[in-house]
């Protein structure tokens, strides 16, 4: 517990941002191959009672200039003021405060820098008043509804990998056996019981018949598959009624609202998104014209766990769903991710997380804290996000990013290598 009292302001004294790579198989999505690394910023607080929160953010090269240009206006900042960060950072990013679709996987356009940059501090300032409350952050979100946090196993095809490439244990995964055989490692060792499947890779019919291999092999979880927009709407709408009684809900099967809502009139299930309802003002257009009827929260993107408490409520006031989506990502983030589903009611999903296609040893909190049981995470009690920061570890990670941060590197959060062949612009079928 800090010196300070509680009552009294803890300000920001010092921010550190540290870029990290991990390694990220070859994962197959629209616009290309995941391989050879991720890149994330990590981001610690420090206020002058000497308390310390952390943040998790992109880690590419523009969003890391954003997040310094933003952290040098934040010195002296009251920790509990976030509505004054959130200002300030409006005003450093003034310059470039409009749509831009850098910092995660270029696929996901329209999101606002000004949020995107304010969530990370956000979370490490909630994280700061958690300790010195000596309180979870689901706490401070309104109090958790559940003790443990469903996610779903996130199946990918997957390319074997480039020749130069270090191997991964989990080999190719190109057919609907593969991804049979990937989902069931998948559930024995995390016990997911739903399964996303990243789709728009191969053409929508092969899509369509590994959707019913994993139906078939089971029967019992719910399913959704995500072509991040690659069909048109034609193909969506086609593609929607062959899997009409087998999914629970079709995620960003096509692009824009106007698409989305052309789908939406002619296929049974709910149509789910995180690509054209990325930011508050596109809720009203789609709402008006039944586009979507899931949303697929983020709070790297929304601008932060409150926001995305603001995002739950005006889902639950116009009766849409509500689910959480993922990008690779790390300790920090899957805590800050878990807190947030806990305190919100209306969160029956099971998230996403790409936390299974990591190295374990590639974290930069201390293990221990987030361990998958029966797919979901026990939601941590301890103060703050109640994860530590593992110091010998960042500055590993910090090294990798250091050593391959010359090559390769695009404005997207990932060393993307694009798949011979891919076309990425949508639609592709
Ligand atoms: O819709 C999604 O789940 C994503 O956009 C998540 C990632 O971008 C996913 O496609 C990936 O990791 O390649």
């Amino acid at each position: 517990m800090p010196d300070t009292p509680t009552n009294e302001p803890h300000r920001i004294r010092d921010i550190r941002i540290t870029p990290v790579a991990f390694r990220d198989p070859p994962l197959l999505n629209t616009v290309g191959v995941h391989e050879p690394f991720a890149l994330r910023a990590i981001v610690e607080v420090t206020t002058d009672s000497g308390v310390y929160g952390l943040g998790e953010s992109y880690g590419d090269a523009a969003h890391l200039d954003r997040l310094r240009a933003a952290a040098a206006r934040l010195t002296g900042v009251d920790v509990w003021h976030v509505q004054e960060i959130a200002r300030r950072i409006r005003d450093a990013l003034a310059a470039d405060a409009g749509s831009g679709g850098h910092g995660m996987s270029g696929m996901v356009t329209g999101t606002r820098t000004a949020d995107r940059v304010l969530s990370p501090f956000e979370v490490a300032c909630l994280d700061i008043q958690g300790k010195v409350l000596g309180r979870p952050v689901s706490d401070l979100l309104g109090g958790a509804v559940r003790d443990r946090v469903a996610y779903s196993a996130y199946l990918f095809y997957k390319w074997a990998g480039h020749p130069d490439a270090e191997p991964d244990s989990w080999g190719a995964a190109l057919d609907p056996d593969q991804l049979v055989a990937q989902a069931r490692r998948m559930i024995d060792d995390y016990g997911f019981t739903a399964i996303k499947l990243k789709g728009g890779v191969f053409p929508p019919d092969e899509e369509i018949a590994a959707v019913r291999a994993l139906r078939a092999a089971f029967p019992d979880h719910p399913l959704r598959i995500d072509p991040n927009g690659a069909w048109s709407v034609e193909t969506s709408i086609r593609v929607g009624r062959e899997l009409a009684g087998v999914i629970e809900y079709l995620e960003d099967p096509t692009t824009e609202i106007d698409g989305m809502a052309r789908v939406a009139r002619e296929v049974p299930m709910p149509l789910a998104t995180n690509m054209c309802v990325v930011a508050f003002d596109q809720v009203k257009p789609a709402v008006e014209q039944d586009a979507v009827q899931v949303i697929l929260s983020d709070h790297h993107f929304w601008g932060g766990l409150g926001r995305s408490r603001s995002l739950a409520a005006i889902c639950d006031t116009f009766g849409l769903g509500l689910s959480m989506h993922s990008n690779s990502h790390l300790g920090i983030s899957l805590a800050a991710m878990t807190h947030l589903a806990a305190a919100t009611p209306n969160l029956t999903y099971a998230c996403d997380t790409h936390w299974p296609w990591k190295d374990p040893e590639d974290d930069v909190v201390v293990p221990g804290t987030l361990v998958f049981e029966k797919g979901s995470l026990a939601v941590p009690t301890g103060p703050g996000l109640g994860v530590e920061l593992d110091r010998d570890a960042l500055a590993r990670m910090h090294e990798r990013y250091l050593a391959c941060g010359l090559r390769e590197r695009d404005d997207t959060g990932y060393y993307r290598r694009v798949h011979p062949g891919f076309d990425p612009t949508p639609p592709r079928w």
